[in-house]
This record gives C-alpha cells, structure tokens and sequence, in this order.
C-alpha cells in the first residue's frame, strides 16, 4: 500500500494553521481533472478538502506567483506563460498543494513557495507510475530509505512518517503493483489507522465502495479511517459529495463548464474532465464534438450550447480588463513587421469541413511541393491570446487577430498563408472542395497516452490526454 505524506502548515509555520484532516471528504488529487473548476465544484457539492493535481517540483521552482486582476486569482506561470497552478481566495482554507517531488531541498523550496497561497501540502508518495518512479517520486519514494524512512512493514513505515511531524497521511489501499480496478485492501488501511494517532485518508473506495454519498461513510468505516478522498468516482460526478444526494450528469457538466469559462481553465483540462464525466458517451455526436473542441468557447458552442454564457463572461472580462486600464493598444505588444504578410482572420471550426482544417491542407499542400511549414507562436501573458506566425518557403504569414489558443492561432496563420497563396483552405463553402484528409489534430498528438491517466504529472498532461474510441471508459482508461 501506498500513500501521500502532508506537510500541514502547521508543521510549517505554527501559528497559521487551520485545516485538520479529521472527519473530512476530500477531493482526492487527479492530474487533468483537479484544477481550480474541478475543485471549486467539488467544495459547492460539499468537499471539504480539495487536493489540486500533482504537480512537479522542478516545473513549479520555474515558476512566478502572478495576481491576476482580471480573474482575481493567484497563478503560477512559467516563463514561457503557462499557468501551472491557478487558485483564488474561496479555495484558499481548503485547498491542498500535491507535489511530486524526489529531492527534500527542492520540496521545501516549493512548498515555501506556495506556503501562503494554500491550506496544506502533500508530497505524493503514492504514483506508481514509470515517468514518476523512474524520476525518484511517487512510490519510488518508498523503497528510498534515506528519503521517507522505509522499513520492512507498512505500518511500520507509517508510524515512522507518523514521526516526521505530518498533520495526515493519505493512503490509497493498493500495492504498487496492482491497478485501480482492483478491489481495494480495507484490511490494511483498517490497521494503519490503528496503528497511529495522526488522521489516516482512506482512498481508494471509488470502484468498490462509493457509488452515492452514502459509499463514502460505508467506506470510511470499513477502513477505520479520519477520512475519505474520492478520486474517480468525484470524477465522473463530483455531486457524490453532496449529502442531498447526486445531481443530474448534465447540471454537474454545466455548472462545471461554468467555472471553467470564468476560470479560463486549460482547455484540455475542461475537455479532459467533460470527457471522463460523459465516460460511455464519447463515441456519442456531443461526444464527438466535445474531443474536436480545440477551446473553451468550441466546448461551449459546439458541443453544450452554452455560446451565450461564454460571450456573456468574455464581455465582462473585458469590461473588468478596460475598467483596470488595461487597453487594447498596452496590449498589443506584439512587434509589427514589414516582412510579414498579415491579415484579419480567424478560424471558426463549424465553417470547415469535419475531417479538414487550414493546417491540414497546408501540410499537404507543402509535402507536395517539397516544403516545410513552420510555426511560432508567441502567447500574451496580460490577456492570454496567442498569435502564430507560419513560415513557408522563407516567407512569414500572420493573422492580426490573437485567439485564444495556440492552437487556433496556428490555424488562423494557416489561413493567411492559404489565402495569399491561392490554395484550398478546407472551407464548407469552398466550390468542388474535394480534399480528403485525415484529422489530423495536435490534440491527438497530445493526447495519446492512455497509460498514464490515472497518474500524470502535469508537465506531461497537456501532451498526454487521448479520447479515441479505445479510451470510452475510464475504467477501461484507467486499467490500460
Ligand atoms: C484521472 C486521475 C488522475 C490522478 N492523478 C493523481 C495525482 O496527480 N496524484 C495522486 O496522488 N493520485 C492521483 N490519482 C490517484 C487518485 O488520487 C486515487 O488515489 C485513486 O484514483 C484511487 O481512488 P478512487 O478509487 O477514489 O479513484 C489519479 C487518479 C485518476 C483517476
């Protein structure tokens, strides 16, 4: 058996300290799912604790702490502007910082950096995955001995981390070896929680034990434990955590959609989350929508009619952006070049064939003629908008307009460079259109790593996620 160490902030800093891990439900960490929507949702249903995604302590020590005014949250960037941790002021009693960590100098580092900013720290000890093990984190970390103090037994081991000064070990009823569908070892959670005074996290009880709310004291009273994280099954339904009982699929996905447009969650996070929660249904037509978004506002208008709330939130964010003094022209840092062919375009996905889009036509177009498009594409920290520009045969082509993803951004270049070079760009409207392509989407690039979503560090998450046929369940995601 496995489990997650927490350095509370009281063992960091004595006087601050508030959370206590007894008799509590707790949002377990999830890589992907457990961003800042995923976790506010789970507090509305009645989580008291919310652990955030593992997240890399050589990734985070890259990071600067930003407050966003726009979003009035607090984010961690890279210098290349990616938001590695995004929280706010209403998660700040109950939100747990999850790293994955090999090193105690570096630990330390990050959990001063973020010390302020959240209720607790843990240090995953738990991931049996190969990119964690093989790093030194997750569950290398207990066959470490001179890192956690590994001795022959669990509870032994336990009683030693016991010793440490953590407020609270997690642990999730596996071995190392074994996978989450297997059933879940209560027996030896039952043990370590007597064998010790600190509270015992009990998780694991997603598959066999919390089907409704009630599945969650079931569970925590089989195991002996203080309390109970809920990992898959808060995942598929985060309502699980309402006493009132759950709430319908489709209300759960629009309320999470919500926070996830206010939020400006990762795309791939929302679609990854809507994804897990709809489990069976990818293969259906919203299904099919949702894993072609390459946005929140696609997700919201192609696959859950929710246009209007997006626009809606859109136009006050730029009304909050206009009212800081921030204006469009500040903004606009992005240097003029003489050399660049520009003009104003944007690639709206409906307006193109299913299976064609502005890049796929250029790379064939470019393959044929012996060429090779490049892109690069600069982001806009101040209002997250990305601009790409794509080179072929020497020549650069841009579109004016910044959007909101790389991704659309790409193809907006795309279709400057098609359009002046007089090429089929794909559109429903073009006569005698005839290209067949294959979808070809980054995204699935990105998202093809089946093995490692029960478990991925999110520097590798937003390359990883994958939404084929194959992946319908997560179950079947989740044993693969
Ligand atoms: C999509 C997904 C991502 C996960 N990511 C993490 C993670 O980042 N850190 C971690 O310690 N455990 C992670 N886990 C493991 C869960 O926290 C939990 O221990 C496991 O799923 C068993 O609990 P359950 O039966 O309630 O699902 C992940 C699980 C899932 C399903």
């Amino acid at each position: 058996c496995f489990g997650n160490a927490r350095l509370h902030k009281e063992g960091m800093i004595e006087t601050i300290g508030k959370l206590t891990y007894r008799n509590k439900t707790i949002l377990a960490p999830m890589v992907q799912v457990g961003t800042l929507p995923m976790r506010l949702l789970a507090l509305d249903y009645g989580a008291d604790i919310v652990y955030c995604e593992e997240l890399i302590d050589m990734l985070m020590l890259k990071c600067k702490r930003v407050i966003n005014k726009i979003l009035d949250t607090v984010d961690y960037i890279t210098p290349g502007e990616r938001v590695i941790f995004r929280t706010c002021d209403r998660e700040k009693d109950h939100v747990v910082f999850q790293m994955g960590s090999s090193d105690a100098d570096r630990a330390l580092a990050v959990g001063k950096l973020v010390e302020n900013d959240v209720a607790g720290i843990d240090v995953n000890m738990g991931c049996p995955k190969e990119f964690s093990t093989k790093g030194g984190m997750g569950a290398a970390l207990l066959s470490q001995p001179e890192k956690i103090e590994l001795l022959e037994e669990t509870v032994n081991l336990v009683k030693r981390i016991e010793r440490t000064g953590v407020a609270a070990i997690a642990v999730h009823g596996r071995t190392k070896e074994e996978r989450p569908q297997h059933p879940v070892h209560c027996d030896i959670i039952r043990a370590i929680s007597e064998a010790v005074s600190i509270p015992i996290i009990a998780s694991g009880g997603s598959y066999n034990y919390i089907k409704e709310h009630s599945g969650i004291e079931t569970f925590r009273q089989t195991t002996s434990a203080s309390s109970v994280m809920v990992a898959r099954a808060a995942m598929w339904n985060p309502s699980i955590f309402s006493k009132d009982g759950t709430v319908s699929l489709e209300k759960v996905m629009q309320e999470y959609i919500k926070y996830a447009v206010k939020f400006d969650n990762h795309y791939a996070s929302t679609k990854y989350t809507l994804c897990m929660m709809l489990r069976g249904q990818v293969e259906t037509p919203r299904g099919k929508k949702l894993c072609a978004a390459l946005s929140n506002l696609e997700i919201c208008s192609e696959a859950f009619e929710m246009k209007s709330f997006y626009e809606e939130i859109a136009t006050l964010l730029e009304t909050k952006k206009a009212s800081l003094g921030v204006t469009e022209k500040e903004l606009d840092d992005h240097v003029e070049d003489p050399d660049v062919i520009q003009s104003a375009v944007r690639f709206i996905r409906r307006e193109y064939q299913a299976n064609i889009t502005p890049k796929s036509c250029l790379h064939e177009w470019c393959i044929k003629n012996h060429l090779q498009p490049t892109y690069e594409t600069v982001h806009r920290p101040r209002d997250r908008l990305f601009c790409s520009t794509v080179t072929v045969a020497n020549q650069k082509y841009r579109s004016s307009i910044w959007d909101k993803s790389k991704k659309l951004a790409e193809q907006a270049a795309a279709i400057v460079c098609l359009r002046a070079l007089d090429i089929p760009e794909g559109k429903l409207s073009e006569e005698g259109n005839t290209l067949v392509h294959k979808r070809k989407r980054e995204d699935k690039e990105i998202l093809n790593n089946t093995e490692n979503g029960d478990c991925l560090p999110a520097e590798a998450s937003h390359k990883k996620l994958h939404f084929s046929q194959d992946v319908s369940d997560t179950d079947a995601f989740l044993a693969s």
